[in-house]
């Protein structure tokens, strides 16, 4: 990964199409750079939407597309792979100019350059943890975006978490399955395991903390260890003992295999979206 030099001063009007969850995690991360909130142009047509981008971020958003979107030197597309195209057509002839990135699922950028008029795309698969700056973000760009457009991209993204360029498109699929829809498999395993340690007694609050507290832990572990997971594991896990007792029924159950299963599923799902919507 290479570094940027883009500090925010540099920063041109970002445009965003679509103002809800993912487009707000990446609007509070520029914020919190210090980037003006003048410098930020929402197209959200859900009242409810705008108003929480009013209350929470200061943020007025347009309703609908308007000239004020020429200002715009980036345009993130925050939509549902499901409503792109329909959100592109009243926007793509105030912003050919621009350089795009797009944070939809499945939506490969031939069918982004096909609704804006342009091939200077990034797409970016980022997750839920960039709320809180903790992000992960897989990004490919077009040939078309020069070095500069990716450093601008870079600048954006870094204000949310850590960032991961892939060489081929397609790997983006892949990325979707693994970090873009991992929080929830994240969530899955706390809602479990807090239920476990409630069924074994213990209160839900104090049961969720520690679960929670498990999993910072246990990815800070693995974060800052030069050794395996597989070695880590091993290292929890004393033969004949509780631990070697869980894993061992969990892999009678084949609930590695189930999962990679699951995520193959998330995979295949993105390609789906892409064929469903990308037309
Ligand atoms: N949430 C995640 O974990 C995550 C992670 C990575 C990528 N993504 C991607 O991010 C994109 C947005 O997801 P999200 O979770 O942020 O969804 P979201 O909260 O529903 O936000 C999408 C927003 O776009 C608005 N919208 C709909 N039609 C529009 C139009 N024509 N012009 C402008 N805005 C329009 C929606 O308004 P209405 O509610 O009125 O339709 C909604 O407020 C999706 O493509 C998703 O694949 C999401
Ligand atoms: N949320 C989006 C979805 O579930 C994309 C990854 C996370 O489709």
């Amino acid at each position: 990964m290479s570094q940027t030099n883009t500090s925010h001063t540099a920063f041109p009007s970002i445009a965003f199409i679509g103002g809800g969850n993912m487009a707000s995690a990446i609007m509070g991360g520029l914020l919190r750079q210090g980037v003006p909130a003048s410098k930020i142009i929402v197209v959200e047509p859900f009242e409810g939407a705008r108003q929480a981008l009013q209350n929470n971020l200061g943020i007025a958003a347009l309703p609908v597309a308007s000239e004020a979107l020429r200002r715009a030197g980036l345009v993130v597309w925050a939509v549902k792979p499901q409503s792109f195209k329909e959100a592109a057509a009243p926007v793509a002839d105030f912003t050919r100019e621009a350089l795009h990135l797009s944070v939809a699922a499945g939506i490969t950028t031939d069918s982004v350059a096909g609704w804006t008029g342009t091939r200077r795309i990034v797409r970016a698969m980022p997750n839920t943890p960039a709320l809180v700056g903790k992000g992960m973000t897989g990004l490919y760009a077009r040939p078309e975006v020069d070095a500069q457009g990716k450093a601008l991209i870079e600048a954006v993204i870094a204000s949310t978490g850590e960032l991961s360029w892939v060489e081929k498109e397609e790997q983006l699929d892949a990325v979707t399955a693994l970090s873009g829809s991992g929080p929830a498999y994240v969530f899955l395993f706390l809602e479990a395991m807090t239920q476990a340690g409630v069924d074994m007694g213990l209160s839900a609050e104090q049961s969720y903390k520690l679960a929670v507290a498990t999993f910072q832990g246990g990815a800070e572990l693995a974060a800052r260890s030069t050794e395996s997971a597989e070695v880590l594991r091993q290292r929890v896990t004393s033969k004949g003992g509780t631990t070697y007792a869980a894993i061992t029924h969990m892999q009678q159950q084949k609930l590695p295999e189930h999962f990679i299963e699951a995520m193959r599923k998330a995979e295949a799902r993105a390609k789906e979206l892409a064929a469903e919507f990308g037309k």
